[in-house]
């Protein structure tokens, strides 16, 4: 028998026999996860026979007792009480959870599947004796589960129901994270699905085809028992440590730039096109404007590269999910840009999707598109004009942190007032107690302002080319660089700029020209500590 709270949820093997590679079998592939690292192993089996089930779990029930690893049953309580299983596994449409308690009694394990908060509120009210852990998902697009009724929820799908398990008290339920996992994702899903509290996070993964159709499941185990244990998420060759930006640390990153000439890729809409390959040349770095997703693996691979993804791109969305999946396979930053967030349907669904597919570097906005991300948008803010700069400062501040802290990302606000949050936590990540309680409010935040420059709104891509300054930076740091100082630079340069060129123009014309040129000569002469715009810790 199994003490509940001995449970280790980290690694949970769900089994599929219908997906088993030549020469093996169920048994091999369940012994071969729970060799190298498996910790709770399910059966699940959707249309077999109840002899051939019985016989199936007596087999496997066995090698879990040479492993001390429990054994749970999907849906069948029958088959769970007749081999005395420890526990079962219960969807939504299946046994209603009370009746399995009365059934399987106190001690036995009871699982479910959780796809939304209000399935939380259920099991909260039922109290701590009914259901012991959740299945959070479908997280990613997966083949395994025939007939899908939910579609995927992504990292902040489940950060919604750790919210609620949060909101409810449910503090005893234990959480895993289930669909699509796979080693490209684990790490990622692992830091972003942290209660906003920052008291919880996933106790675990739950995964079925990763194991039961590898051909050499030893080693699969082995891959995903690393990614688990590990404890920090390198998701950027550079520094992630959180330190507060400094002219020294500035003109080092502008030294790094100006010596590693990265090459920043962009993908972004037309207008920008032109005017950010010129300001990315001005800061002695090399654009390429390709949006060709069979080249998307070669430029990412190139030193120093870097991915600007300014959604306002036409490139059809499997383009663009490949150039994610490149520079993070390649572990080279993304800058990404979501254009009119939530301005359209269309541009919230796209903007979603690929915030669910890929970790980002950078995410920069412009006060909707922020306050939009942070849900904190208009409906939930009452008579705060949302889109002109009549915004609270505090409110656009928190915005800005709380986006940093649900992408696990460096957050830029662009407005009058620039924000800068900084939520990667330097990296690290751990199971279930996900931040240790620091929560958004706690993550280092800057403001920079320097005064109003009305004509910046007046010209085409002045925020676009702000992600270009961002991509540049970033991209051109050396692997001991600091990633919060590089976007804090780019923000400064680009702000002092923009006032230098605003009292050099005669017009909109002339502002975008005189806006290059005081990029240029900034940049080139690297002397921050001359700079107008101010920089003022949060
Ligand atoms: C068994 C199961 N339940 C899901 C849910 O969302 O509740 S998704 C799923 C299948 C997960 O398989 P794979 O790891 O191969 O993607
Ligand atoms: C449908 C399911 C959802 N989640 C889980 C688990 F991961 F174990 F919680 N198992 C299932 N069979
Ligand atoms: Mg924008």
């Amino acid at each position: 028998m199994f003490a509940k709270e001995d449970v280790n949820y980290s690694l949970y093997l769900v089994t599929d026999s219908t997906m088993l590679p030549p020469g093996t079998t169920l048994c091999s592939q369940v012994e071969a996860g729970l060799k190298n690292g498996v910790t709770l192993v399910q059966i699940r089996e959707k249309d077999i026979e109840t002899g051939n089930f019985i016989e199936e779990a007596l087999d496997v029930q066995k090698i879990c007792k040479k492993y001390n690893v429990p054994l749970i049953i999907n849906d069948r309580i029958d088959v769970a009480m007749a081999i005395d299983a420890d526990g079962v596994h219960v969807g939504q449409q299946d046994m209603p959870i009370p009746m399995v308690r009365k059934l399987l009694g106190p001690s036995k394990i009871i699982g479910w599947s959780v796809g939304k908060p209000s399935e939380v509120e259920t099991l909260a009210k039922w109290g701590p004796n009914m259901v012991d852990y959740i299945g959070v998902g479908t997280l990613f697009p997966t083949l395994t589960k025939k007939n899908p009724k939910k579609s995927p929820m992504g990292p902040q799908g489940a950060i919604a129901v750790l919210d609620a398990l949060e909101e409810y008290k449910a503090t005893w339920c234990r959480t895993v994270g289930i669909g699509g996992l796979h080693p490209d994702n684990i790490q990622r899903v692992i830091c972003q699905c942290v209660a906003t509290n920052g008291k919880r996070s996933l106790d675990g993964i739950s995964l079925v085809s990763d194991i039961m159709a590898a051909p050499d499941a030893c080693a699969a185990t082995v891959r995903l028992r690393g990614l688990l244990d590990r404890t920090k998420y390198r998701f950027v060759d550079c520094e992630l440590n959180e330190s507060f930006p400094t002219a020294d640390s500035i003109k080092s990153v502008i030294s790094q730039v100006s010596d590693n000439r990265p090459l920043v890729q962009h993908v972004t809409n037309k207008v920008h096109q032109n005017f950010g390959a010129n300001v990315t040349l001005a800061l002695g770095s090399s654009p390429i404007m390709s949006e060709i997703q069979s080249e998307v693996s070669e430029l990412a691979r190139i030193p120093n590269s870097s991915l600007l993804l300014n959604t306002g791109s036409v490139a059809p969305i499997e383009m663009l999910k490949a150039a994610i999946n490149a520079y993070n396979e390649v572990n080279r930053p993304i800058t990404f840009d979501p254009v009119g967030y939530s301005a359209t349907e269309t541009r919230l669904c796209l903007n979603d999707t690929l915030l669910t597919y890929g970790q980002f570097a950078c995410i920069k906005g412009n006060c909707s598109e922020i306050l939009s991300l942070a849900k904190l948008n208009k409906d939930k803010m009452r008579g705060v004009d949302a889109s002109s700069g009549k915004n609270d400062i505090a409110l656009l501040a928190r915005a800005t942190q709380i986006v940093a802290f649900k992408y696990k990302t460096i957050a830029v606000c662009t407005g009058e007032h620039d924000f800068i949050a900084d939520g990667t936590f330097g990296g690290e990540y751990k199971l279930s107690s996900g931040t240790s309680g620091v929560a958004a409010e706690d993550l280092p935040c800057v403001m920079i302002e320097n005064g109003s420059i009305p004509i910046m709104g007046d010209i085409t891509a002045s925020g676009c080319s702000l992600g270009s300054t961002i991509a540049s930076f970033i991209g051109g740091l050396d692997p001991t660089g600091n990633l919060f100082d590089a976007v804090v630079g780019a923000v400064l340069l680009y702000k002092t700029a923009g006032k230098l060129a605003s009292t050099r123009c005669q017009g909109s014309g002339s502002f975008h020209v005189q806006l290059i040129d005081a990029l240029y000569q900034l940049f080139h002469e690297n002397k921050p500590e001359k700079w107008s715009a101010s920089l003022k810790k949060f």
